[in-house]
């Protein structure tokens, strides 16, 4: 069998860049083989990125400039697929995430929905991923799937995480018990037992809280906009990490809700993070100090929900995204783990820096063939369901 040539784009929570990556793709489930040719992250434009972060603040914008920041965002979009491409054959798929700037998990009970449910009444969760994928197709000649969150949140689910069906098929093993930690600006783990029967039914998947979000977010504050992030953690090393505050965070409601869950920067994003500071004036604490009290929420929250929420702890946790290299946080959710080794998906053979990506040009591969993307379990919906919006190209441009 000919292996087909995808491009996988994402630009996740932390609105850092487009994260491009151009692979092979032969088979479809436990047979699914994935080679990386390329992988590249390509920064967005600095105002782009500044207005895209003032919708997620919950900034008021027209329904012009919306449309208008959308088919900026498709341009990018569409450009890191052309860029990827050089010097290789061309891919004859897309799967684009998008940019995620809304995330409304589906009300169960006792809230108040205005379409679709009234008091007491489930209402559909909403999350809206700009950068169309008609505009993509259309620029790159290239089929675009897109859109891949609304077919599970029109099933009652959460429509995320979506990695955790990819990461079953490359990353589960016959023997071992794992957890796959995703740390981008929102953490999300995929719990995948060791690969026996019903094993896939056994399979959950959630988003832990805060990964990166509120301590990119304070980095900027403490350095007057000079940083973006603390690299390798080094910034919350040279401090120490205030426990009273974490057991105070982690009383937080998310952190208590059954999965499945799933959630954004509208709910760990800048007012949180000013809520944390103002809780950190009680004790007096320096930059470093929050920085390293930020960095134990994440490890200790993602630790708190594998011990309430798993139905065994795993033998390894492989880490990804970009908060894998903060070498502090590693080493802070080793000390919390104990006895579960803690390596990265690069050591076991799948790019830590463009998993998210590939998933997607996955996605889009499962969505040609008709295969289901979303796992129930993960995402809360009914049933399995194809996902994605196909974007052909027709005519010339
Ligand atoms: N060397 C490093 N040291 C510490 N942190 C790092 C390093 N490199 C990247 N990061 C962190 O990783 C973040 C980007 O991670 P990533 O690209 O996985 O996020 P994302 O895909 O936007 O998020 P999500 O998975 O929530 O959608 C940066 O904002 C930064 O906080
Ligand atoms: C709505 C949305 O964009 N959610 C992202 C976000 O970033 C991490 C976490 O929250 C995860 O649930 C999801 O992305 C990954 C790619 C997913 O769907 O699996």
């Amino acid at each position: 069998m000919h292996p087909t040539r995808v491009i996988g784009l994402m630009s996740g929570t932390s609105v850092d860049g487009i994260d491009a990556a151009l692979v092979e793709i032969v088979g479809t489930d436990l047979d699914l083989k994935v080679e990386l040719l390329a992988g590249e992250t390509y920064p967005y434009p600095a105002e782009l990125r500044e207005r895209i972060l003032a919708i997620c603040a919950d900034a008021a914008i027209s329904m012009a400039e919306l449309a208008e920041i959308d088919d900026a965002i498709a341009l990018v979009f569409a450009q890191a697929a052309q860029n990827i491409q050089v010097g290789h054959p061309p891919a004859t798929l897309i799967g684009s995430h998008g940019q995620t700037v809304y995330h409304r998990p589906p009300h169960f009970s006792g809230q108040v929905g205005r379409w679709g449910g009234g008091e007491n009444q489930p209402s559909l969760g909403y999350s809206l991923q700009l950068g169309r994928g008609a505009v993509i197709a259309r620029l790159t000649g290239i089929t675009t799937i897109s859109n891949f969150r609304v077919a599970d949140i029109a099933i009652g689910g959460h429509g995320a995480p979506l990695v955790p069906r990819v990461d079953a098929y490359l990353l589960s093993h016959p023997q071992e018990g794992r957890c796959i930690q995703n740390i981008g600006g929102i953490s999300n783990v995929a719990y995948l037992p060791p690969r026996r029967d019903h094993w896939l039914a056994q399979i959950r998947g959630w988003d832990t809280g805060p990964g990166n979000s509120l301590l990119d977010l304070a980095v900027q504050h403490f350095s007057n906009g000079a940083k973006s992030y603390d690299e390798n953690g080094s910034w919350a090393a040279s401090g120490t990490p205030c426990y009273p505050l974490v057991e105070q965070w982690l009383s937080q409601d998310y952190f208590h809700l059954p999965p499945p869950k799933s959630t954004g920067r509208e709910l760990f994003g800048v007012t949180y993070l000013h809520q944390c500071l103002q809780d950190s004036q009680a004790y007096q604490l320096s930059p470093a100090d929050v920085l390293a009290t930020l960095t134990e929420l994440t490890a200790a929250s993602i630790v708190y929900s594998y011990r309430n929420f798993l139905p065994r702890m795993p033998e390894r946790v492989l880490l990804c995204g970009g908060g894998s290299q903060n070498l502090y946080l590693k080493h802070r959710l080793e000390l919390l783990l104990g006895k579960v080794a803690v390596l990265t998906t690069d050591e076991v053979g799948l790019s830590a820096a463009f998993k998210e990506a590939i998933a997607f040009a996955v996605l889009a591969y499962w969505k040609q063939l008709g295969i289901p993307g979303n796992l129930p379990a993960a995402t809360g919906a009914d049933q399995e369901v194809v996902l994605g919006e196909v974007h052909q190209v027709t005519g010339d441009w």
